[in-house]
């Protein structure tokens, strides 16, 4: 019988019907199918298993570590990126998927979609933004639809408005007018959903505006969660877009007043909280275990004595572009859309002083963001904020440039509060990029507390490669010295093997020694000493 896919029949001749509570009201009428057949039916809840995988993710992890005591050749694998390349994480889960869809229309497919974005914005008073006009705001709007394959904007317009607190976010001759609007840029019935540009609007808000306008919904987290599912494909990137749900489903349910949501035909149920909490807690110490070998990768990385370099700025700024420029590392893949990068991943390169260090690159940061979502990255950008230094990539071709640069410093400095109580920020080196697009293309201009580069033209490569080995050696307590030792003397491949060998010659002076020069530090120097007290150095 066609029920059979999710029933079963029990020894006692009744049914058991596999399915879940979300489907209620299929099953009633399914129930009164069942009773008109005189047959009896028993419900039984098959409880899901939450997340799903957890027990292969952990075994994946300890593959691992078993990875990184094993034979290592790559510098890539030496200096331990995360499970990247993790693919047996699965994150499926059909009762959560579906508590995603009906609370906030999160797709797990990728529908295509026309949406007609709104931008509201305070003009005056204490509400206004006063880092970014309208103009701007909406461009960001655009770009974050654009990401998203498949999403084309249909029209988009700014809207003033005196708060945006209001219970209905619109008072009722703006819905009026949006009305108008809409019926003017929607004679064929192409546009699919709105796009309100505002962090978060409450439940009731958003199941006003679908009753009103007659189309779903979505907030800007619901867009840029959107984006993130679909970047992420690392574990830990899942994970943590997974996590970064969470607290906006609990935001929603915590909105929806009962009887209007039952009106509507949503219902928050106990077991829907359950199956949330159940997630959240699972989630939970998934990423706490990620971060304990987040932590041991980066002890690791410390006994190798390489010093990191984080490298942050406002998504699309030209991180991954400007690690690919400095390490020549093939594979990175620079994208021209937001949120492109979701792992702190680890590359290595040299500077001009031929010492080996280590690129970090991390997700970008985003204003009007709010705080849920980004608290869930905050565990990989915990790396950004334990290195050596840090480079500020800033996109200086970008209207917003000032504004996007306040707010990754504002961010820099909340991280620093929630990551670690009594760390300091690594010393920053400010980065201007993309100056190829800018009117000082061919001239660029010269400051000591801003680097200009272009990471895709290659240009101003060198002035800040010099300036960030100037503060490697600084901040790592590493003396870049000649040597005189020995031609052909065990010194030489010591200080091959344990040093970075930045130069060597012939000494004029004497056929039998050479001249090396290496970057070295305070502990290596001592060990040197140890070993070869009878060498001449200077
Ligand atoms: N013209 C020009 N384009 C650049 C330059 N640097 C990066 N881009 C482009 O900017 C886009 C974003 O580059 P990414 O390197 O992916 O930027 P990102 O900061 O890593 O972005 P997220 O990972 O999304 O935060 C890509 O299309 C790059 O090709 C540059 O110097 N000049
Ligand atoms: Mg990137």
């Amino acid at each position: 019988m066609w029920f059979r896919n999710f029933a079963t029949v029990t020894k006692r001749g009744t049914f058991l019907l596999r399915t879940f509570p979300l489907r209620f009201n299929v099953e009633k009428s399914l129930l009164r199918d069942f009773r008109d057949h005189d047959v009896s039916i028993r419900l039984k809840y098959v409880q899901h298993k939450g997340v799903k995988g957890i027990r292969n993710r952990k075994a994946a992890y300890e593959s691992i570590s078993r990875d990184e005591n094993g034979e290592q050749t790559a510098m890539t694998k030496d200096i331990g990126n995360d499970g990247n390349h993790d693919e047996s994480v699965n994150l499926d889960d059909r009762a959560y998927e579906e508590l995603v869809s009906n609370v906030i229309n999160i797709s797990p497919t990728f529908l295509s979609q026309n949406v007609f974005i709104i931008q509201p914005y305070v003009k005056w008073g204490s509400e206004r933004n006063t880092l970014s006009t309208p103009d701007d705001q909406l461009e960001e709007a655009n770009a974050l639809i654009s990401s998203l394959p498949n999403w084309n904007v249909g029209h988009s317009i700014k809207i003033p408005l005196e708060t945006l607190n209001r219970k209905e976010l619109f008072g009722s001759g703006k819905i009026e007018e949006l009305k108008k609007l809409l019926q003017e840029h929607n004679t064929k019935q192409t546009l699919t959903c709105l796009f309100i540009s505002k962090s978060t609007l409450s439940f009731a808000q958003k199941r006003f505006l679908e009753d009103t306008f007659k189309l779903p919904v979505f907030d800007r987290y619901m867009v840029v969660i959107q984006i993130l599912r679909l970047h992420a494909t690392s574990a830990e990137a899942r994970l943590q877009v997974a996590m970064a749900e969470i607290p906006y489903l609990w935001a929603q349910m915590k909105d929806a007043n009962p009887s209007q949501t039952r009106k509507q035909g949503y219902l928050f149920t106990d077991t829907q909280r359950h199956i949330l909490k159940t997630r959240e807690r699972k989630l939970k110490q998934e990423l706490e275990r990620i971060r304990d070998h987040r932590k041991l990768l980066r002890n690791k990385r410390k006994q190798k004595n390489y010093p990191v370099i984080a490298v942050v700025g406002y998504t699309n700024a030209g991180k991954t572009s400007l690690i690919k420029a400095l390490t020549h590392e093939q594979s990175m893949q620079p994208r021209n859309q937001l949120f492109a990068t979701l792992d702190v991943t680890a590359h290595g390169g040299f500077l001009p002083c031929n010492l080996e260090v280590i690129y970090m690159d991390t997700v970008g940061f985003m204003s009007d963001l709010p705080t849920g979502l980004i608290e869930c990255f905050v565990a990989t950008l915990e790396d950004a904020m334990l290195a050596d230094i840090i480079l500020h990539v800033q996109d200086e071709s970008h209207r917003c440039k000032e504004a996007q640069r306040q707010h990754v410093e504002a961010t820099l400095q909340s991280l620093k509060n929630s990551i670690a109580v009594n760390q300091e920020i690594p010393p920053i080196i400010n980065v201007a990029n993309k100056i190829d697009l800018t009117s000082s293309h061919g001239h660029p201009k010269l400051s000591k507390d801003m680097f200009y580069v272009s990471a895709t033209e290659r240009t101003g490569l060198k002035e800040l490669s010099l300036e960030i080995e100037r503060q490697i050696l600084t901040v790592t307590g590493r003396r870049k010295i000649t040597m005189r030792v020995q031609n052909g003397g065990p010194e030489v491949a010591w200080l091959y093997k344990n040093t970075a060998v930045t130069n060597v010659k012939a000494d004029n002076s004497s056929a039998e020694h050479l001249l090396i020069t290496v970057v070295i530090d305070e502990l290596a120097m001592q060990q040197f000493k140890r070993e070869f007290i009878s060498a001449n150095y200077s």
